[in-house]
């Protein structure tokens, strides 16, 4: 069994409640309201913008010229494939700078990316790899779980279909390698470290979808 095999199984009870979240029920049934998809692309603007920085800086960190690469290329593809579609969708949704700027990061989206630059700094490259795992491959299996009902919503079946994409499961399959070739060169604190990222990073994905069910503020 590899290590990423590992900490999946650790984490799939999270991701199960991922897989049946109401918001991604409502997605899939096209009921979803617009508002809360709205919501969900503001706050993930945030995210995606603190997850493309932190490849940059995982990889001014790391030793192995090989995983400098790999993150570097998985920046690219973020910013090709995904970030590229979020910015046609703002079009589609007249999202504007302002009503971002208005909005702001919500408490979950901040821990969230919190959390992965806090285990880059607390463990180092393995341990920030490992925490931004969940992300790439937690919305593949999305992605799998919801490509034969689809959604006859065309912007959230082209949600969907960004993650079932072939870029895109190159991208996960790049990461696995990364954290899989990591737990063999660390040592067993870190592994441990490693792990609880990767699980941690699931608990916030599960939150995620929460929060912008609620549509989270501050106060
Ligand atoms: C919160 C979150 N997790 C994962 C992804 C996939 O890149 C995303 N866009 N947003």
């Amino acid at each position: 069994m590899t290590f990423t095999d590992q900490i999946q199984e650790a984490a799939m009870p999270l991701w199960q409640r991922s897989f049946v979240h109401p918001f991604i029920q409502e997605l899939t049934q096209g009921t979803l309201p617009l508002s809360t998809f709205r919501y969900y692309l503001i706050q993930d603007y945030f995210y995606l913008k603190n997850f493309c920085d932190l490849h940059g800086k995982i990889a001014a960190q790391s030793q192995v010229e090989a995983e400098r690469n790999a993150l570097l290329a998985g920046e690219r593809t973020l910013n090709h494939g995904e970030v590229a579609i979020r910015q046609g969708m703002f079009k589609t949704l007249k999202i504007e700078k302002a009503e971002v700027n208005q909005l702001g990061i919500a408490p979950t989206c901040y821990n969230y990316v919190n959390h992965m630059r806090a285990a880059l700094s607390s463990g180092g490259p393995e341990v920030g790899i490992a925490a931004l795992l969940p992300c790439y491959w937690l919305y593949h299996a999305v992605g799998l779980h919801l490509q034969a009902h689809g959604s006859p919503v065309a912007l959230y079946q082209q949600w969907i279909d960004n993650y079932i994409d072939d870029d895109y499961v190159q991208a996960v399959n790049r990461m696995l390698d990364l954290v899989n070739q990591g737990a063999q060169r660390v040592d067993s604190t870190t592994r441990d470290q490693m792990a609880e990222a990767f699980i941690r990073s699931s608990a916030y994905e599960l939150q995620f979808w929460e929060m912008a069910y609620q549509k989270e503020q501050w106060n």
